[in-house]
């Protein structure tokens, strides 16, 4: 054993005595470590190992040593996985490489002792590559024609327990000659790399081997460090890397992006799971997301079935050329893609991969591995560097197995950088993996979507956000409560970057991370604060409501942000996610709205709490519309019969239209007692109302058409139309203007904006207004009749509604379809819809897939309020779509078919081709089911209907619940879209 090890290395003799004298004068001047050199190298031989070279061997200095090294066998039993394997193959294309490049390049591998061999590669000026197999012998092997000086550093490995690593380094010095140094700088090239990496690993035992071999047109070190091997001692520097990338520089541009730092920690940290040790050069990470980063498939939290199938891939070699990762933010993505990038490569046999032993993972966690490059994809967008970047592709991999490009923010990439890539897809080698990443896959072109791999990184669940923020607690030595944990989870949105980040903030203050602690960073009030709010506001007490308002709102919290946090909770509650028990005030509240009763109060005030978060966000005095939102929670009453529709066209309200002022407009009365005959059970209430009208609706009227510039106007509408009623109710008017005849409908309605402007100013409040025909001899009871089987959906306007009233008490569809009038009711219209939603099944049909209803409100271009209304959706597969809607102001769960209900009351031309109804909900719906998760954001595109009137669709909020009937069967076609 004792000349068990041995680096012979071949080399001029003068460049060696050079390089004795420099390995000198590398003594470490703290821990004088160099001087374990000393013997090591006094007890080299040297021989002449070519025609004119030296040959330096090199000894360990005991069998002690090297047996203590390798667990007694010999440091050549390392195990050195799938290195050998390939070696051949790499040999020779780092050969061809070196070659090509007009490189010095020298060799070092370390080897098992079956197969001891040395590996020598130089370039055509050298004198010859020798092989020196001799076993049981670890062999350092350099030829350098042009001049090479070399110290070879065999450290004793004396102290290494079970489990430890212990790095066998070698530091080289290399000198080129002045010609090579020339021809370096005439290529441009600079070139590192190292050559051998070997990470060893038999039973218990952990024994990695590294050499390092840089060549670079200056000295270059190459260096490891670790405890026990006493390396760390020797060389107090973190090893000085020169990135190569043919890429970049070719193109003088760092398009590939380099996480030196990143990286960097990434490779000492998983050095340091991996030997369990710290590395001492490693720098303090910049924040905990960075520190915590997966670096395996096993650290990824949450993406399971992401997991198997890669590794699946891998393992059975099926890799594609084109993957598209895409999910919400702060989900793994990035963090997948490199690891899977890492797997691609590593050596290893087993299963697990990548893992973190291998040359291959070792170069990759340091960020040395060229092999595998971010790219930077607002800077490819450029026509040359994308062509660049092609090209780069087409170049097979040379020392590893794949060549990996990943581009995040892939929607920032233009067409013409897609076009490029997706063509070029075809020609790249097989060993070409793009790995595209975005988390917005609405803004990627088709063609990609389509020939992409894709893999959906859903939204992280809580509970495993919270396990993981308990580790890392642990793992950092933070104290923490776990509620506080879990509401950093619940906050987080299922993003773990976002839990990460938040806990990092509260380590920050050097305390127990205690659930008052987060509430205070996040600006949000407790659960049970919440409740007692919320339990305030549902009650009638007015003025505590208002009190407690303005002290949240004085104190700390932003009205939008307790608005959605009362939205959020109620959800919880009315999908069951509260759980009775916890806190006393939970307890409390949870027996107190139990009822039917109760819960539809409560999903009443969810509608008005998510009404009155989209005024809160284009509101300049937030703390009014939030106060006044509170009171009207407790005006919700209970309703039996149907408490979700607006009542507008009862026999009420006929009343109310003939002027019954005796129960509509009582004296000096305000407008909650408009319309509240005959319909106790829903209490309108009144909002803005100005108290100088006496409330009746002529006098109302007579105000707007006052407005009227012009006089003609003026006269027209006071003489021919009739305000026939006005509801204001959840802090909107529902206006009704009938005119006897048809020809004055449409008059009217080319002054539509004017009238309802002048209204919503005397209202002062949001307006719908409506516009109808009636005969004049129509029947109070007949014209209640058909109002009520009118369809008022989307409506602005309307006009005709039955011809032949007269003849046709009842009206038909048919009827409907004839007399619904042909010309647009609205130019350049801003058409918002914004939703709410109620999970409810569709009452005219079995649930096949999600019932949703929403309630859809249609806004002018200055952002008021003109029509809303309930629609129910439900969409029972992919290739069946089938949209319903249900009137807003049937009440007796009526569907129609959207298609239908759309053409009808948005009046169009040629509805097949400028609305196709349920097609285009289908399209615009068609994407937003997300079932597994709980809140979804809906972003619909700008849609233009250029011949007829153009509507812009606002982005839709909707929150998700699957309808109580939901069969078994239907749930799995729910979690599979
Ligand atoms: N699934 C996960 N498992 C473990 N850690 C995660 C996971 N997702 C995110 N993280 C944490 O969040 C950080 C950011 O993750 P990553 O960059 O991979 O997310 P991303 O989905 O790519 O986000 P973005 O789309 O914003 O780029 C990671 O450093 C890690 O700490
Ligand atoms: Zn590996």
């Amino acid at each position: 054993m004792m000349d068990g090890r041995r680096h012979s290395v071949d080399i001029p003799i003068s460049k060696t005595l050079v390089a004795l004298r420099r390995v000198r004068s590398l003594r470490d001047p703290s821990t004088n470590a160099v001087s374990r050199l000393s013997p090591l190298i006094d007890d080299g031989d040297w021989e002449n190992g070519s025609s004119n070279g030296v040959s330096l061997s090199l000894r360990f200095l005991n069998a002690s040593h090297a047996g203590d090294c390798d667990g007694g066998n010999g440091f050549s039993r390392s195990n050195s996985l799938d290195f050998k394997g390939q070696r051949e193959q790499e040999t020779a294309e780092l050969e061809l490489e070196m070659l090509n490049s007009k490189m010095n390049y020298c060799g070092i591998s370390c080897q098992e002792g079956r197969r001891d061999e040395q590996l020598v590669y130089s370039s055509p000026k050298q004198q010859g590559i020798s092989r020196d197999k001799s076993p049981n012998e670890s062999c350092c092997s350099i030829h350098e024609g042009g001049g090479l000086d070399l110290i070879a550093i065999t450290p004793p490995c004396n102290h290494l327990k079970d489990g430890e690593l212990c790095y066998l380094s070698t530091a080289l010095r290399v000198d080129h000659s002045k010609s090579d140094r020339k021809l370096l700088r005439k290529n441009h090239m600079i070139q590192s790399g190292v050559v051998g990496d070997l990470a060893s690993h038999l039973g218990s035992q952990q024994c990695s081997a590294r050499f390092a071999l840089e060549q670079t047109t200056q000295d270059v070190d190459a260096l490891d460090n670790h405890h026990g091997c006493g390396l760390r001692s020797c060389w107090s520097k973190s090893p000085r890397f020169r990135e190569s990338n043919h890429y970049s520089e070719i193109e003088g541009l760092p398009l590939i992006l380099q996480h030196a730092n990143e990286t960097d920690l990434n490779g000492n940290r998983n050095i340091r799971c991996i030997g369990g040790e710290l590395s001492p050069t490693i720098g303090t990470p910049r924040s905990l997301s960075v520190k915590f980063r997966p670096k395996s498939f096993d650290d990824l939290v949450g993406q399971n079935v992401i997991r198997k199938s890669l590794l699946g891939a891998i393992s059975r070699g099926r890799i594609s050329s084109f993957y598209l990762f895409h999910g919400p933010r702060g989900t793994g993505k990035t963090s997948a893609s490199r690891i899977f990038a890492a797997a691609l490569n590593c050596l290893s046999s087993l299963e697990q991969k990548p893992c973190g032993l291998c040359r291959e993972c070792v170069l990759f966690f340091s960020g040395r591995n060229k092999n595998v490059n971010e790219v930077d994809s607002l800077r490819i967008n450029r026509a040359e560097k994308v062509k660049s970047l092609v090209k780069h592709a087409c170049i097979p991999p040379i020392s590893s197995s794949f060549k990996v490009f990943i581009i995040d923010e892939c929607q920032l990439l233009h067409g013409e950088t897609w076009a490029s890539i997706l063509n070029s897809l075809e020609n790249v080698s097989h060993h070409v993996v793009f790995v595209m990443i975005t988390p917005d896959l609405d803004n990627l072109p088709r063609s990609a979507i389509s020939r992409a791999q894709r893999y959906h990184f859903a939204k992280i669940k809580d509970a495993d956000i919270s396990r993981r923020l308990e580790r890392i607690c642990v793992e950092e030595g933070l104290e923490s409560e776990q509620v506080a944990l879990d509401f950093i989870a619940t906050r987080s949105c299922g993003s773990l970057r976002d839990a990460e980040t938040m806990l990092d903030q509260l380590s920050l203050l050097g305390k127990k991370i205690t659930i008052s602690l987060v509430h205070e960073l996040t600006g949000v009030i407790s659960d049970d604060e919440l409740l007692d709010f919320l339990d305030l506001a549902l009650s009638s007490d007015t003025s505590s409501t208002v009190i407690r308002a303005r002290e949240l709102v004085r104190t700390r919290i932003d009205p939008l942000q307790l608005i959605s946090q009362l939205a959020n909770l109620i959800m919880d509650i009315l999908s069951g996610k509260c759980e009775l028990g916890g806190s006393e005030v939970k307890t409390g509240f949870y027996n107190r709205y139990t009822s039917e009763a109760d819960l539809q109060k409560l999903s009443h005030a969810l509608g008005i709490l998510s009404e009155t978060e989209k005024q809160l966000r284009i509101s300049k005095n937030q703390a009014t519309w939030f106060t006044a939102a509170l009171l009207q929670l407790s005006s919700v009453e209970y309703s039996p019969v149907d408490t979700n529709t607006t009542k507008l066209c009862t026999p009420a309200a006929v009343s109310i239209r003939d002027g019954d002022t005796c129960s509509t407009s009582p004296k000096g009365g305000s407008l909650e007692h408009l319309s509240t005959a005959g319909q106790s059970d829903d209490k309108l209430y009144r909002l803005g109302v100005q108290d100088d009208h006496n409330g009746t609706l002529d006098s109302i009227w007579y105000k707007a058409t006052e407005m009227c510039q012009s006089s003609r106007l003026k006269t027209f509408l006071r003489k021919q139309g009739k305000l026939s009623s006005v509801f204001v109710s959840q802090g909107r008017a529902v206006a009704e203007l009938d005119f006897h005849h048809r020809d004055y409908v449409s008059k009217a309605e080319k002054s539509w904006k004017l009238i309802a402007n002048s209204l919503q100013f005397i209202l002062g409040c949001n307006l719908e207004l409506r516009i109808n025909y009636v005969p004049s001899c129509t029947s109070d009871s007949m014209y209640a009749k058909l109002k009520r089987s009118s369809f008022n959906f989307f409506s602005c306007s309307r006009r005709i509604r039955w011809k032949s009233l007269l003849t046709n008490e009842q009206g038909s569809e048919s009827d409907y379809a004839e007399y619904t009038s042909r010309k647009p009711m609205m130019k350049d219209q801003t058409l918002t819809c914004s939703s709410d939603y109620e999970p409810r099944v569709p009452p005219f049909e079995s649930c096949h897939g999600i019932g949703m209803e929403v309630l859809s409100t249609l806004r002018n271009s200055e952002g008021n309020l003109l029509s809303s209304g309930k629609m129910l959706l439900n969409r029972p597969d992919e290739e069946t779509p089938r949209t319903y809607c249900s009137r807003v102001d049937s009440g007796k769960g009526e569907g129609c078919n959207y298609e239908h209900l759309a053409s009808s009351t948005l009046d169009l031309d040629n509805q097949s081709d400028c609305f196709p109804g349920t097609r285009w909900l289908h399209k615009k719906f068609g994407s937003f089911y997300a079932p597994q998760q709980k809140d979804f954001v809906l972003s619909i595109p700008k849609f233009k209907c250029s011949e007829i009137c153009r509507y812009d669709l606002e982005p839709f909020v909707f929150s998700h619940r699957r309808p109580n009937n939901c069969t078994q069967a239907t749930e799995k076609k729910c979690e599979r879209r």
